[in-house]
């Protein structure tokens, strides 16, 4: 599954691309990174013209636009309270989108397409690091599970038009993301945006303690969004295979770590609590990201600088 059919591809400039979800953490970086680089022609429709789980809607857009390229970034995400409590809506809503997406892209003669997954897709006990092969070698993490399976029928499906039409549709597995434009929200969070908002909050109203979920022993993989967006447009210019291809800094941390690595960047002075009714999820998943280095990739932020600017932009953008 790993084959690289690798025929360089310079994207061009002027061409129109479709970033789906482009108000979204990952999809702002990409839609950032894409400006830079002097990319001039993006689409980039509100949510409100463009509800991507609605298939004729999704068909006539593309009948309209016929996009050159399309990074597909919008999805329902959620960290591991959200993905518990709302399985229904994790499964199906990224099963339509993916498959609108998908469908009318290959429909509608885009060039190329690329598909954001998540390091969920593997086995609870995964070989750690997790090289790409272990897809589908043991059960999922209970927690994402629903999510985790509409990502790895992402994935079935890129390959599954490829391999029937020739549909240059690539996959990348992110591990876990952060930065500027995240979702801060309390408890739907994932863990980094939410503790930064309850460490500042408990700083602002100079509280004594924190409450942090779990018992601070998994172990998590951070990549900053920029590193993401990066890695993804040196993806779409220099991959074209059937296997999907890991994104990760490679570099862990325990929730604990952490934890006061965020308390620390945010100035907060009192303790932290563990709350151990709250689910841990996985205990490890560290990514094996040695094909996507062999490529010529590396990553760029490390996670104290990361975290630096996060909080500036979130008192910023979000907090004052
Ligand atoms: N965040 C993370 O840690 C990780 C994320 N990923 C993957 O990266 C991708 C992007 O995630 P992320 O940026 O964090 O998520 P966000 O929630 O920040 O952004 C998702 C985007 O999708 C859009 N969207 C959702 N539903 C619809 C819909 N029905 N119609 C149109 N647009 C829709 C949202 O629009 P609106 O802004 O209008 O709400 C938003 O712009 C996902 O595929 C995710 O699985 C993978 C690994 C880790
Ligand atoms: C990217 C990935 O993200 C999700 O998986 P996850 O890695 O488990 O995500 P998480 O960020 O929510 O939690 C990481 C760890 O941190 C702990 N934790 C502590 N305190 C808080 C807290 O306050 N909020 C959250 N969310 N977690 C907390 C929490 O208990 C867990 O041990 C997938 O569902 C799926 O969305 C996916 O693909």
């Amino acid at each position: 599954m790993g084959d690289l059919n690798n025929d360089p591809i310079k994207l061009d400039r002027s061409a129109k691309i479709y970033v789906a979800g482009h108000r979204g953490l990952v999809g702002s970086a990409i839609t950032a990174a894409l400006r830079r680089l002097g990319f001039s022609n993006l689409l980039l429709p509100p949510r409100s013209l463009l509800d991507l789980t609605d298939q004729s809607a999704v068909e006539s857009f593309f009948a309209a636009e016929k996009p050159a390229y399309v990074i597909l970034a919008a999805a329902k995400v959620g960290g591991i309270h959200a993905n518990n409590t709302y399985p229904a809506e994790f499964i199906a809503t990224n099963l339509q989108i993916q498959t609108n997406v998908i469908h009318s892209a290959y429909r509608n003669g885009v060039v190329k397409l690329l598909f954001l997954g998540s390091s969920c897709i593997y086995p609870k006990f995964a070989p750690q690091p997790i090289p790409e092969s272990a897809l589908l070698t043991g059960p999922l993490e209970p927690t994402n599970e629903w999510y985790a399976v509409a990502k790895i029928a992402g994935i079935k499906m890129c390959q599954a038009y490829r391999i029937q039409y020739n549909f240059d549709a690539i996959s990348a597995m992110p591990t876990n993301l952060y930065g500027p434009n995240d979702n801060f929200h309390p408890d739907n969070s994932h863990v980094l945006p939410a503790l930064m908002r309850r460490f500042h909050e408990a700083k602002v109203l100079g509280s004594k303690e924190v409450v942090v979920w779990g018992s601070g022993a998994p172990l998590r993989e951070f990549l900053h969004v920029d590193d993401l967006a990066d890695a993804v447009l040196f993806l779409m210019e220099k991959y074209s295979g059937l296997g999907h291809v890991n994104v990760g800094s490679g570099k862990e941390v325990t929730i604990r770590e952490l934890a006061e690595l965020v308390k620390e960047v945010v100035g907060f002075e009192g303790n932290i609590v563990w709350d151990g009714s709250k689910p841990d999820g996985t205990p490890r998943k560290l990514m094996d990201s040695s094909l996507l280095a062999g490529l010529g990739w590396t990553p760029k932020v490390s996670l104290r600088d990361g975290l630096v600017d996060t909080y500036k932009w979130y008192l910023e953008n979000v907090k004052r």
